[in-house]
């Protein structure tokens, strides 16, 4: 370690990208501390993945407990089904805690230094720390900004966090409205339908774009909502936005159609959940002290090797991890650049390959994908001169999602027609969140689909799907 610097890494914000950048940092021998105002563990801890999949979890169970007829066909029966709010939110309450300690236990047991209170770059690897009305100043060789992100809302929505809220409050689960209304139908939107639907809530589901869950493949996102909302108590407007949200009892929704801006229909409910994506909390970071600028979304810009830039030139020392260089807000996506970071750092040089990094969503069942849609295929297609290819395989033909009685779902392969190589693969079904992780392995390794459909994939497992469809591509 250099002994001109108190440390070698310096990271503000302690959420799960902090932490991934801390917990590589102190495996590659770098003295590490790491400052946070507020939580340990920032969104995915507190206020996101783990309080989110726990309520999944929990509502999921009931839904499927509830669903006789599912449960007629395998030839079990079962009386009313019963559920306590306030028990299933503990659930989540605890699992965030344990989480969290063992997070912060994880830090301390390595020897990162914790440091509470507010982080902000005081100049060329500097930085100062306020907090308990006091200010100090520490240096460090490098420094990490991982400040993550806050909920969005837009204009006009008024949130009073009880009657109107985003999910920061919707994962504490403190009612369970009659009707709700849910105001964008990204992550956030469909986890919380499926959580409120499987509980006995009625919904309405609101989106501004002309599809329900636009950012998915089209293909996907069509059977999804065939399962996901058609068949339960899910009203949607779709082309329509939330042009004025008042709190109360009860809550007034006037929605407008998203082209026009002509208010056509006034809604009254009894609770909002707004989930129109979110924000990077990049204010008051002391960048401009370093002669940094923020883009026009208030992003930090950076390179593939997470160095912050300048004018388009690297900032030499200054790295940015996480949702706050809305690159790819996810939870291990933050973490998986934190650990380029600091490869980076440590003279490793190493960039992000973003193409690989797969998402879900954890609806019942679930979907989940890597790489690229349809459409981003064809549009790189175009570019870069070459034809893609599409293969799909269904669950009804898998004998493991037959056994189940799940068998609504979809794999599909998108690849390229000269190559074979895989582009993209997308999934909907029982659990796609587990088996995209195959499909994410071939991406990083850039894979074709001649060399997949030789791999033998144990029977009967779901993971068959995936072995069908790569079949698929090649006969
Ligand atoms: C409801 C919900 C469910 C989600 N579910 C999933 C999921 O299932 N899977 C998934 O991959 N992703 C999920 N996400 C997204 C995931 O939570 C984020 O991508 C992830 O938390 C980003 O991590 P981060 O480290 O960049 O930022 P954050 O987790 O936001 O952490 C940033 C931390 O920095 C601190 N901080 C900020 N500024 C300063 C400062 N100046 N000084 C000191 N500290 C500071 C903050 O207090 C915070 O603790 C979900 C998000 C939400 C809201
Ligand atoms: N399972 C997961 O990995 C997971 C779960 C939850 C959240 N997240 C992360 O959290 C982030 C935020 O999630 P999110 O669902 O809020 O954002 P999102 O970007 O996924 O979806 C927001 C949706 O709201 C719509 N919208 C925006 N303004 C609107 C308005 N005024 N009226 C109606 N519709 C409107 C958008 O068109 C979009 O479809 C995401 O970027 C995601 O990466 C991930």
């Amino acid at each position: 370690m250099s002994h001109e610097f108190d440390y070698d890494l310096v990271i503000i914000g302690a959420g799960v990208g902090g932490h991934g950048a801390a917990l590589h940092a102190v495996s590659c021998g770098l003295k590490t501390a790491i400052i946070e105002a507020a939580d340990m563990g920032g969104t995915c801890v507190n206020r996101g993945c783990i309080p989110s999949k726990a309520l999944l979890a929990a509502s999921g169970r009931v839904r499927e407990l509830r669903d006789a007829h599912h449960l007629k066909s395998l030839g079990i029966q079962i009386g009313n089904v019963e559920f306590d709010r306030q028990a299933i939110a503990n659930h989540a309450n605890n699992l965030v805690a344990k989480i969290q300690g063992d997070l912060t236990n994880s830090l301390k047991r390595l020897g990162v230094d914790i440091i509470k209170g507010w982080g902000k770059i005081a100049g060329t690897q500097k930085v100062t720390v306020t907090g308990d009305g006091s200010e100090k100043t520490i240096t460090a060789k490098d420094i990490i900004l991982c400040p993550g992100s806050v909920p969005f809302v837009p204009p006009g929505i008024e949130v009073d966090g009880k009657t109107v809220f985003t999910s920061d409050q919707g994962v504490k689960l403190e009612t369970l409205p009659d009707w709700v209304a849910i105001i964008g139908s990204g992550y956030i939107g469909l986890e919380f339908s499926d959580i409120y639907s499987a509980l006995g809530c009625e919904i309405t589901l609101i989106e501004a774009l002309d599809q329900l869950m636009p950012g998915f493949d089209r293909d996907i996102a069509k059977l999804a909502e065939r399962v996901l909302i058609t068949p339960r108590d899910i009203e949607t407007k779709v082309g329509i936005y939330a042009k004025k949200v008042i709190p109360g009892s009860p809550v007034v929704i006037e929605l407008a159609d998203f082209k026009t801006k002509e208010v056509v229909d006034v809604i009254e409910v009894d609770a909002c959940l707004v989930a129109t994506g979110r924000i990077p909390a990049t204010k008051n970071l002391g960048l401009e002290s370093v002669g940094v600028e923020l883009d026009r979304r208030n992003f930090i810009p950076v390179d593939d090797r997470m160095a912050v830039l300048s004018a388009g030139e690297v900032v030499p020392h200054l790295w940015a991890i996480g949702d706050a260089n809305g690159k790819m807000m996810l939870a291990h996506a933050a973490s998986a650049q934190g650990i380029v970071a600091v490869e980076n750092i440590v003279g490793r040089d190493r960039k992000i390959d973003y193409r690989s990094i797969p998402a879900a969503a954890f609806t019942h069942p679930e979907v989940s994908y890597v790489g690229l849609t349809e459409t981003g295929a064809k549009e790189l297609g175009q570019a870069e001169g070459f034809e893609i290819a599409t293969s799909r395989s269904y669950f009804k033909g898998n004998s493991k999602a037959l056994a189940e009685n799940e068998a609504d779902g979809i794999a599909k392969v998108i690849y390229r027609k000269d190559t074979g190589e895989v582009l993209g693969v997308h999934i909907f079904g029982l659990h796609a969140s587990d088996l995209i992780h195959e499909a994410s392995a071939a991406v990083a390794n850039r894979q074709t689909v001649q060399t997949l459909a030789h791999l033998v994939h144990a029977h009967p497992t779901l993971s068959e799907v995936l072995d069908e469809a790569y079949k698929r591509a090649i006969v």
